[in-house]
């Protein structure tokens, strides 16, 4: 990093290159902290420059403070996120991994600084919830390192076979098999059970013939945790187990195994196509599917292109607007994208807003071999009859 620049000056402004636990730019308030990029800072110059002439002697300072080798690699690591999020808005992907960061839009101090902070908002509620989960995973790496976790996975209960288990289920009923999502809250629907008790809902699930379970982990939007999935996997429940999380970094891969996870999901609207391809890699060589979860044409074809994937599930929630339609389902599984999903032997889970017997037919119709539900049967009082409600029929064993 260029050391420290200097001009002549009145007053003084201190940059500090200090990076948040999540390597994001942070700002304090006991006065300006940013990580600065060589672009911000030839940024910055050009603008002192140009105050300078405003200012009466015509000079200004600007000193960069903390210019160690660590806050180098920092500020490196920072510039990498950038530059990954180009990457990833190149494939159609909007969700940024972390804020743009800059300071506050209206900071005042010795100069007022308009730094590049337009988009320190998430444009969306999907993008809100990777920022939290950002900062969220960065502190439980702290306290758990990889390495730590790596350990832990001796003594993990091994994994089982999800794939297989809704292949099977399909074959016994002729129905779609199901992935029965334990869930308390959703961001879009609030609160589906007040009472909730993860172990006696996946039980009920279970006896009603659910193929696989679905655990939400998310505790800030969703009012998951890590604790539930333990929790059901220690029950001695058979059903292998999807931890639905946002999975923006490989250690939580390796973290939701260390929990008992069967299955892992990996959301192409946040993930770019390098992302899916190494977490998928990780997911094969712990025993793990990895259920890729698509919204619409593009995110599909760039799925269809990765090679290995095993597992799609097509979301009728757009995760940004919480728009339900399940006629999406269908229109992502026609044509030449259907027959590649056929020739490539791919299960497709139709995912979300599925309530009857008849959204059942309509989704196998589309050509699914498994769907995901959640609030039309976690919010029955008892979920087993909920599941039967679902499908028309008794699917239990
Ligand atoms: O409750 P529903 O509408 O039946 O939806 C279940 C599931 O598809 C939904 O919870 C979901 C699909 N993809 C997600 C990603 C994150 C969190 C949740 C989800």
């Amino acid at each position: 990093m260029e050391a420290v620049m200097s001009f002549r000056a009145t007053s003084r402004v201190s940059f500090q290159a200090v990076s948040s636990l999540n390597n994001r730019p942070k700002f304090t308030s006991s006065g300006m902290s940013l990580p600065i990029s060589r672009t911000l800072m030839v940024e910055q110059k050009c603008r002192i420059r140009a105050q300078q002439s405003d200012s009466k002697d015509g000079s200004a300072t600007l000193s960069t403070v903390g210019d160690s080798e660590g806050d180098a690699l920092k500020i490196k690591e920072w510039e990498v996120a950038r530059l990954q999020d180009e990457i990833a808005a190149s494939q159609g992907i909007r969700i940024r991994r972390r804020p743009p960061t800059g300071p506050p839009l209206h900071y005042v101090g010795p100069f007022e600084f308009p730094l590049q902070n337009e988009g320190n908002t998430p444009c969306n509620i999907l993008e809100e919830i990777v920022w939290n989960k950002d900062v969220e995973v960065s502190q439980r790496k702290e306290r758990r390192p990889l390495s730590v976790l790596k350990k832990a996975l001796e003594n993990a209960p091994p994994a089982r076979d999800f794939i297989g288990a809704l292949r099977e289920a399909n074959l016994r009923t002729g129905l779609p098999g199901l992935i029965a999502e334990v869930k308390k809250a959703s961001p879009s629907r609030g609160v589906l059970r007040e009472n909730f008790d993860p172990v006696e809902i996946a039980r009920a699930y279970e006896k009603g013939g659910a193929a696989c379970l679905s655990v939400l982990t998310d505790e800030k939007y969703f009012q998951g945790s890590f604790e539930n999935l333990e929790a059901i996997r220690s029950a001695g429940i058979k059903c292998p187990l999807l931890c639905k999380e946002f999975i923006i970094d490989a250690w939580q891969i390796y973290y939701a195994r260390s929990k008992g996870a069967d299955a892992i999901l990996l959301i192409a609207a946040v993930l770019p196509d390098l992302d899916i391809r190494y977490m998928t890699q990780i997911c094969k060589m712990l025993g793990l599917a990895a259920l890729v979860e698509v919204h619409d044409e593009r995110e599909m074809d760039r799925v269809l292109g990765i090679d290995g994937i095993e597992l799609i599930g097509i979301n009728n929630r757009d995760l940004g607007t919480f728009e339900v339609d399940i006629s999406n389902t269908k229109k992502l599984l026609e044509g030449e994208r259907g027959e590649m999903i056929r020739q490539k032997d791919i299960i497709v889970v139709g995912e979300s807003g599925l309530f009857t017997p008849a959204d059942i037919a309509y989704v196998q119709q589309a050509g699914v071999k498994a769907v995901l539900v959640g609030e039309s049967i976690v919010k029955q009082s008892d979920p087993t009859k909920g599941i039967t409600g679902l499908f028309g029929k008794d699917i239990s064993f």
